[in-house]
């Protein structure tokens, strides 16, 4: 019997924190534990402090994870908490993830006041996006529309949009509904015109390797299908070297035994598009990812992805 609580680690902003009391309360009903079994640790990460330039230009999503990773590390925490959108592909040495909850809306929501598509959005209208997926995908449908950089918590951009700063936004309709704030969008938009970030409304807990006695605990909440479909999402992105400079979308789906999954690369202003579709065996998901990857990366060719970085 553990007798000092498990240490939960995650990033401050209130949709991060909705994510690790998530984790934490299907801990406790799977394993049948009491809330003080677990503590949770709020680190603030560099990713969350600059919020001044895009991700892109900061270092990349690692910034987001990097001080939790090190305190996972060296054992002050017992697992992190994360949005397996945020996920780079490669790890630090010795850690792995170890679950994936079952996985929300993979949908982005628009919020707009009152345009229900992206298609009525008024002529010249602004977006208010740090995402270079979400700035491509809206581009290659209007042209006309200026992007404008967004970063931030949700109410961050909310605010930001509420101020003016911008005529519409757009987010990860999973972490609108964990905070309670589906109301706000406009329109939820469909994976078929609007595929959604590799990941997206999946939340992954990450720990040591070695640690077994944690894996034994997570593993009570771990989603096979979830898992699988992130399987086939994350070896895409890394066949793809998916740096966060490249606008990448897609989406894998599980229906039992079958996987289908659909990609995307664009360039950032949309004109240019390559994308994929393949249906395999969900044993296979990992595999049928990283084909799908290079596939797509052979297709596209070597100038494509050094064209704008
Ligand atoms: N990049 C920030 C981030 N990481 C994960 C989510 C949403 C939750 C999820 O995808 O599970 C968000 C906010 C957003 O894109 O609106």
């Amino acid at each position: 019997m553990q007798t000092k609580p498990y240490r939960i680690g995650t990033r401050a902003s209130p949709l991060a924190q909705a994510q690790a009391r998530e984790a934490r309360d299907r801990l406790m009903a799977a394993h049948d534990l009491p809330e003080e079994a677990f503590e949770i640790v709020v680190l603030s990460t560099r990713g969350d402090r600059v919020q001044d330039r895009p991700l892109s230009e900061i270092g990349g999503k690692g910034l987001f994870t990097l001080e939790l990773e090190e305190q996972l590390s060296d054992g002050r925490l017992d697992f992190a908490v994360h949005s397996s959108k945020d996920m780079p592909t490669v790890l630090p040495e010795g850690l792995h993830l170890s679950g994936f909850l079952p996985r929300a809306d993979m949908r982005d929501a628009l919020i707009a006041n009152g345009s229900t598509s992206i298609a009525e959005l008024a002529d010249g209208a602004t977006v208010g996006t740090a995402s270079l997926r979400r700035q491509a995908l809206v581009r290659r449908m209007r042209p006309d529309v200026t992007v404008v950089s967004f970063r931030g918590s949700v109410q961050t951009r909310l605010r930001k949009l509420q101020d003016g700063l911008a005529d519409a936004t757009l987010l990860a309709n999973a972490g609108l509904v964990r905070l309670d704030m589906e109301h706000v969008a406009s329109a939820v938009l469909d994976p078929s015109t609007f595929p959604p970030a590799l990941g997206q409304g999946a939340i992954c807990i990450e720990s040591r390797e070695n640690d077994a006695h944690t894996d034994a605990l997570v593993a009570g909440v771990d989603h096979h299908p979830t898992r699988t479909a992130l399987e086939c999402e994350r070896a895409f992105l890394a066949a793809l070297d998916g740096s966060c400079r490249t606008p990448i979308a897609g989406l894998a789906q599980i229906d039992g035994e079958s996987l289908s999954f659909f990609g995307i690369i664009l360039t950032p202003d949309g004109t240019t598009v390559h994308e994929i579709s393949r249906e395999g065996r969900a044993r296979e998901a990992d595999e049928l990812g990283r084909k799908a990857g290079e596939t797509l990366r052979l297709e596209a060719g070597t100038g494509f992805f050094e064209s704008w970085v």
